[in-house]
């Protein structure tokens, strides 16, 4: 059955892969799923035949045949559980590394999240510098406790896995910072995502639209 995703029809992301359809579009590349995109403007997210999607008029949805899913970290997880390649078959390695995919999304995510929204939303602010210092400390105590858990592995836990994919493309909003460039592992586990063919064939597609919007 056909499997379609949604994205931005003009992502504020510029074809850097930031937003989150490109976690979605990894995840479908590694289980090597062929998707079609629905791409849509702002002011279609807010309208009643996405919200009947995705209830708070955001991007990526999921559909296959009956199934409509959205949060994108419950995409990954369904991909992963239906197609070989993200998940290992051992059961107990299995559960760890779904427990990476929510670690990366409720413990990680969140603080990183935090500094964007500061600095596109509070910049103006006169606390600003105090509370961005306050922010990055979070990250920063977060990022040292993956580091070491991390340690010169390749990935977190035996191999590759939803847990990584899920974990880099959240690292990956740090990207250019220099943050994540005081954590020389965690840079050089960022990259080796980023070397993975899926991956690239993925940030070609979603930067491919990117393009074209900029072209049109
Ligand atoms: N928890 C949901 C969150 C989905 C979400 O945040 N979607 C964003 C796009 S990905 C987040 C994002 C946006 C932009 C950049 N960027 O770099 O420009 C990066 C990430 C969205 O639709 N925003 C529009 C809205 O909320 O009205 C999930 O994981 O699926």
């Amino acid at each position: 059955m056909t499997i379609t995703i949604t994205a931005f029809e003009r992502s504020p992301d510029r074809g850097r892969g930031l937003a989150r359809d490109m976690r979605v579009r990894w995840a479908l590349e590694e289980a090597a799923q062929p998707y079609d995109v629905r791409l849509l403007s702002f002011k279609a997210m807010k309208e009643p035949a996405h919200l009947a999607l995705q209830p708070f008029g955001q991007i990526p949805t999921y559909e296959e045949g009956d199934l409509a899913l959205f949060e994108s970290g419950a995409i990954i997880l369904h991909i992963a559980e239906h197609h070989p390649g993200l998940l290992p078959d051992d059961k107990n390695a299995r559960a760890r590394a779904i427990a990476w995919i929510f670690a990366a999304v409720s413990t990680m995510e969140p603080v990183i999240v935090d500094r964007e929204t500061a600095r596109f939303e509070e910049g103006k602010e006169s606390w600003y510098e105090e509370h961005l210092a306050h922010v990055e400390r979070r990250i920063r105590k977060r990022l040292g406790e993956l580091s070491a858990r991390l340690g010169d592995a390749e990935w977190l836990d035996g191999n590759f896995s939803a847990g990584d994919l899920q974990m880099i493309s959240v690292l990956l909003r740090l990207k250019g910072s220099e943050i994540l460039r005081d954590y020389p592992n965690l840079s050089a586990y960022v990259e080796r995502g980023e070397a993975r063919t899926a991956y690239r064939r993925a940030f070609a597609a979603q930067k491919a639209v990117f393009l074209a919007v900029s072209a049109g």
